[in-house]
């Protein structure tokens, strides 16, 4: 049976199962030596999407080329989701970066994916959100890194232009710069599974970072931008 959708397709009735958890919930810890391995954490001088200068560089485009550590975040993600007892009906990814998560977290927890382009297309439909969806349904945004919470922002605007709700978003990590409170202002609640006060601390643990070190840099990462 299908029913008519807000973008003239026809949405095949799939109820959103949810998945038991089976295995145990995967851990910070397991997950950042994982993280650490790929060389996801840079440190030196790198420039953000809001043109800041940061000390540190939490890359994890990278964890795409290995599709064990990608299901390891996608599903640290999930138990995060499970745990919180969030509902929605809609995954949808903040591009590029974290695009592949979604596409795992969809499968994982078996809701609908839908996808929101940077930019529309001059051809075809030229629609934004692509995918399958009725109007009034509830989208969770999943996120790779977050800094300002501004491409989650712009990402919820133009899903709420298509008639759909979006309460929640969650991201692998937070870099612990305002996302929560700037979220917050936009009736989004953020959830991370990894802040950046966990790996400044992780790689004290490899002797890559001094306690002088972090203070440094949470310093710097708390200057306005
Ligand atoms: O919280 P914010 O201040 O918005 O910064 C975080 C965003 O920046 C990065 O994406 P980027 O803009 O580099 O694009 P990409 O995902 O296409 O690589 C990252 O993947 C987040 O989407």
């Amino acid at each position: 049976m299908t029913a008519a959708t807000a973008n003239g397709n026809h949405a095949i009735e799939d109820p959103v199962v949810t998945k038991v958890q089976d295995a145990s919930p995967i851990q910070e810890s397991t997950l950042f030596e994982e993280l650490y391995h790929m060389q996801c954490f840079r440190t030196g001088e790198f420039f953000l999407k809001s043109g800041q200068m940061t000390p540190i560089y939490i890359d994890l485009r990278r964890i795409m080329s290995s599709p064990r550590v990608l299901r390891m975040a996608a599903q640290a993600m999930c138990d995060k989701i499970l745990s919180s007892n969030i509902k929605f009906d809609y995954v949808v990814g903040v591009p590029y970066a974290a695009l592949p998560l979604a596409t795992l977290v969809s499968d994982i927890l078996n809701v609908p994916m839908l996808m929101k382009r940077k930019e529309a297309k001059a051809y075809g439909t030229k629609q934004l959100i692509e995918g399958v969806y009725q109007p009034g349904g509830t989208v969770l945004l999943v996120e790779d890194v977050v800094t300002s919470g501004e491409s989650i922002r712009e990402t919820a605007e133009a899903i709420r232009k298509e008639n759909l709700k979006v309460t929640d978003a969650i991201a692998v990590l937070d870099r612990q710069q305002g996302a929560v409170c700037n979220l917050a202002e936009d009736n989004l609640n953020f959830l991370s599974f990894l802040t950046m006060e966990g790996v400044l601390d992780g790689l004290i643990t490899k002797n890559e970072m001094t306690e002088e070190r972090k203070r440094q840099i949470i310093e710097h990462l708390a200057k306005p931008f």
